[in-house]
């Protein structure tokens, strides 16, 4: 067992004492089975959220509606969600309500994927009632039961699914591909942000071709923000060859530079992601910075103003699209100043030098000034600058 299992045995095994049953669920049984690191525990009990709070000294209500109650140990905290099967999904994402269950079955009956619904005792045990075990030795993701309902109930499930392709490099089970192909316009119903999270975990997968080809197979493609755009990037993005990305900003930087889109339009798709603006700005400048490496052409300009960190990023993708990084790194190394702050004047000594009152005007000078030493125009030294704003103020 995993250090993050054994952390959390104690846990499972005072439950189990008490009465209760107490299983290691989802994820990390998962990712144990086929060998990987594991990120968050997850627990499933049979006892209901009182009886858990009962049990434990130190514990956090951070989902006690759904059954999930926080349990501290030491400086761990676990999540333990009483058994529970939900009804009533109406809007194909949310249960109308969670009913508490004493039943492991009922619980791992209403999960995703069969690689998804196993259970581990505090003992060793495995309860595999789907046979997931099969399914993750096949490289199978495959709906537990009727994959038409496991879809209805929560439409996300399709993006994890291809997600999951690409992560795992699994195929996706025959019935449970169709049902996502008869299913894909549910995905409409879904949160941006939600698919969102699972198109990114897709695209850093280890198989990020896989995913996107299944997601086109399927037609999840038609069905996310800015279809038109994204499946164009998609369509050119299976066709690299070894396509490997490492980060979320090389992810988007792709997705982006496919469609030829104007800034505008380019803008609109990052937008309609719901992107946060910091990881928005990066695409943009990225893609600048790609764009004036395929025109073969550097702009001292673009490379101040994109960073250190763009800059490296477009020479990384750069490779990956095939076209030469001009060197752009050590470019913008011989940039003579890095920052607006580098600039041997300042504007306070400016004024006190007479050269210029305070105002607008002076905020447009020192833009002038960084200009002008970016482009090795001027040197970047007291006396070069005053002589240039002397110049400067006479035309
Ligand atoms: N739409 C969903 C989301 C989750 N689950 C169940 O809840 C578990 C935990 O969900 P989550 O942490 O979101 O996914 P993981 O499978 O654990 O994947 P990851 O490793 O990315 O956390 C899943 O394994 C699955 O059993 C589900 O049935 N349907
Ligand atoms: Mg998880």
């Amino acid at each position: 067992m995993p250090h993050e299992f054994e952390m959390a045995r104690p846990i499972l095994r005072k439950i189990e004492e008490a009465g209760f049953e107490a299983y290691f669920v989802g994820g990390s049984v998962r990712d144990t089975v086929l060998n990987k690191k594991i990120h968050d525990v997850d627990i499933a009990t049979s006892a209901y959220p009182e009886e858990i709070k009962g049990l434990f000294q130190r514990t956090v209500d951070t989902g006690i509606k759904h059954g999930t109650v926080m349990v501290l140990d030491g400086s761990e905290s676990y999540e333990i969600t009483t058994f529970r099967t939900e009804s009533g999904y109406q809007d194909f994402r949310r249960p109308d309500h969670v009913t508490f269950v004493r039943s492991l079955s009922e619980d791992l009956k209403r999960r995703d994927f069969t690689i998804n619904a196993l259970a581990l005792k505090e003992d060793g045990t495995i309860i595999d009632l789907f046979n997931g075990l099969s399914d993750l030795e096949q490289h199978l993701i495959k709906a537990v039961g009727d994959p038409e309902e496991r879809f209805n109930e929560d439409a996300l499930r399709m993006m994890r699914a291809v997600r999951f392709a690409s992560q795992l490099n699994f195929s996706i089970e025959e019935a449970t591909q169709k049902a996502i192909l008869d299913h894909a316009p549910l995905l409409k119903k879904i949160a941006v942000e939600r698919i969102q999270v699972e198109f990114e975990k897709l695209l850093m997968g280890q198989q990020p071709q896989l995913g996107i080809q299944t997601m086109l197979d399927t037609n999840l493609d038609q069905y996310c923000p800015d279809s038109i755009s994204l499946q164009e990037s998609l369509k050119q993005m299976v066709q690299i060859n070894q396509l490997k990305l490492d980060s979320i900003e090389a992810a988007w930087v792709m997705v982006g530079w496919y469609p030829n889109l104007s800034n505008e339009q380019l803008q609109k798709l990052l937008k309609d992601w719901k992107l946060p603006n910091s990881l928005i700005k990066t695409v943009e400048y990225t893609i600048q910075l790609l764009q004036m490496l395929q025109d073969e052409m550097i702009d001292q300009e673009l490379i101040f103003n994109a960073g250190e960190d763009n800059v490296r990023l477009a020479s990384q993708i750069a490779l990956l699209l095939d076209i030469s990084d001009l060197d752009i790194i050590n470019q913008y190394q011989m940039l003579p100043i890095k920052s607006g702050k580098e600039l041997a004047v300042t504007g306070g000594e400016l004024i006190k030098l007479k050269l210029i009152q305070p105002g607008p005007k002076l905020g447009l000078l020192l833009n002038d000034l960084k200009k002008v030493v970016i482009h090795n125009q001027v040197k970047n030294t007291q006396d070069d600058l005053v002589e240039y704003v002397k110049k400067w103020k006479e035309q």
